[in-house]
């Protein structure tokens, strides 16, 4: 599914000229915040926090990340399904961020999306006739005769026979089912599709079967596709790009085989580093990524990643600890995290209002845990006492910030600028792409490979 310009195009001269050059989806600093009205309206989850990239006609951009990363949201407001709360989608030149009624209604031929699971967007009591026919009787598209012989037209595009008119759903396999979901995706013959994990709920031996046919449609109808994966091994083959998810963000964005090869962004090198290798001799370090995710209500303040990242960046003045003291003093923050995500999170003087335990009563024994086998010099000691001092006082997110601000970056505090990692385009949001950082240092070499 390569997406090429034509050599024979002058290139300023198309830009001028010619509104096919123009990337089909153009989205600038999109944001979609969940449960924005009502008592919670002030902590919204922020689903999609800012991202900007675009898709080129007839290419297909993959979309991959952890789950809750804001991938099938990110997909739902490219198609309109969800109203986004910030920033612009331009589709072929309109604004579709602020459209409504019967022009939205009008648009919303142009994008559709197909389902992980088909069955849950399929009425099972429908024939597959009438299910394809859905779109184009909500369309009121020419007449009920050319409306059934559009349906065998697609039925006969994604491989179902012309027989399979009257069957019901329930009588077809997972992989014949999301064939009647891509014909139904199809029937108004858009320009973009959105395949939202088309693949993952099926048999391994029909996968490949359907992202061929969704490969062989894109040339055929000219399709461009945002493609929604979990498995990476999927978009390496069927993407031109990849865009990489986390926390709302993105976080590394170009050509599928670059980011595969040459990962730029700390967690894309986490991501692939979990596949396993098809070669039993090829030792692929496996990267992990400490501790969970953490809400997205409550994003970190700097780069998204910071709380979990094996490259974060050191402050110099830190720069003499050994490797697993600072590994150390990460896992107490991470302690102090998880238990400030427990329900009990409340301050001191409430929790002991309320009867709760005192929050400083553990500390000196996952201190002695965290701590046992490495050495601790007078300078960190000294901050470990005051950060018990500041639990006491204000629970874990005064710790939090405590130790933040005693040992963090500005991975810690400022969010990453995109910066351009190569040639051919590709981005990355990392403070490690500054001028100046080396990221090959000993010390980095040392924590992300631990
Ligand atoms: N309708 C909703 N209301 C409130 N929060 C939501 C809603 N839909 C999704 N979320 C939250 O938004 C965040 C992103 O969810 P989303 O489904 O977009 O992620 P995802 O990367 O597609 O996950 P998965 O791979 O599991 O499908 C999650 O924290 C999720 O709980």
């Amino acid at each position: 599914m390569s997406f090429q310009t034509d050599p024979r195009v002058d290139a300023d001269e198309s830009v001028a000229t010619d509104p096919e050059s123009e990337p089909l989806v153009s989205v600038e600093n999109l944001q979609t915040y969940y449960d924005t009205g009502g008592i919670r309206s002030s902590n919204p989850v922020k689903a999609v926090d800012g991202v900007s990239f675009e898709i080129e006609r007839g290419e297909t951009l993959g979309l991959v990340g952890e789950s809750g990363c804001g991938k099938t949201t990110l997909g739902r407001t490219l198609v309109r399904l969800e109203r986004p709360t910030g920033g612009s989608v331009a589709f072929d030149g309109t604004d579709i961020t602020t459209l409504s009624g019967e022009e939205l209604t009008a648009w919303r031929k142009n994008a559709q999306i197909v389902f992980q699971d088909p069955d849950s967007s399929m009425n099972d009591r429908l024939t597959v006739g009438k299910i394809v026919r859905e779109p184009l009787d909500s369309y009121d598209w020419k007449t009920p005769r050319q409306r059934r012989a559009r349906v065998r037209e697609l039925l006969d595009l994604v491989g179902l026979q012309p027989e399979h008119y009257y069957r019901y759903p329930h009588q077809f396999s997972g992989g014949q089912r999301q064939r009647i979901g891509i014909a139904r995706a199809l029937a108004l013959n858009p320009d973009f599709v959105v395949l939202d994990e088309p693949t993952s709920a099926l048999d391994v031996s029909v996968q490949a079967k359907i992202l061929n046919l969704l490969e062989e449609l894109q040339a055929e109808l000219g399709l461009t596709y945002l493609l929604i994966a979990h498995d990476l091994s999927v978009v390496r083959h069927a993407c031109d790009r990849i865009a990489v998810m986390y926390l709302g963000n993105i976080m590394e964005i170009g050509e599928a085989e670059q980011v595969f090869t040459e990962p730029a962004n700390p967690y894309t090198r986490t991501l692939l580093s979990a596949i396993p290798s098809p070669d039993p001799t090829v030792d692929r370090n496996r990267i992990p990524l400490r501790g969970s995710p953490p809400s997205p209500r409550d994003p970190p303040a700097g780069c998204p990643l910071s709380t979990r990242c094996p490259m974060k960046v050191r402050p110099d003045k830190w720069d003499e600890l050994s490797e697993d003291l600072w590994h150390a003093l990460d896992v107490l923050q991470d302690i102090l995290r998880e238990r400030s995500k427990r329900a009990d999170n409340l301050p001191t003087q409430i929790r002991r209002r309320v009867g709760l335990e005192d929050p400083t009563a553990d500390f000196a024994t996952i201190r002695d845990s965290v701590f046992e086998d490495v050495s601790v010099p007078e300078s960190v000691a000294t901050e470990l006492d005051e950060t018990e001092r500041r639990l006491a006082e204000g629970g874990e997110p005064a710790a939090l910030e405590y130790l933040r601000e005693r040992f963090g970056s500005d991975c810690d505090a400022v969010f990453p600028d995109d910066h351009a990692v190569d040639a051919t385009g590709r981005t990355s949001r990392c403070h490690r792409h500054r001028e100046g950082d080396d990221e090959s240092t000993a010390v980095d070499r040392g924590r992300f490979g631990r």
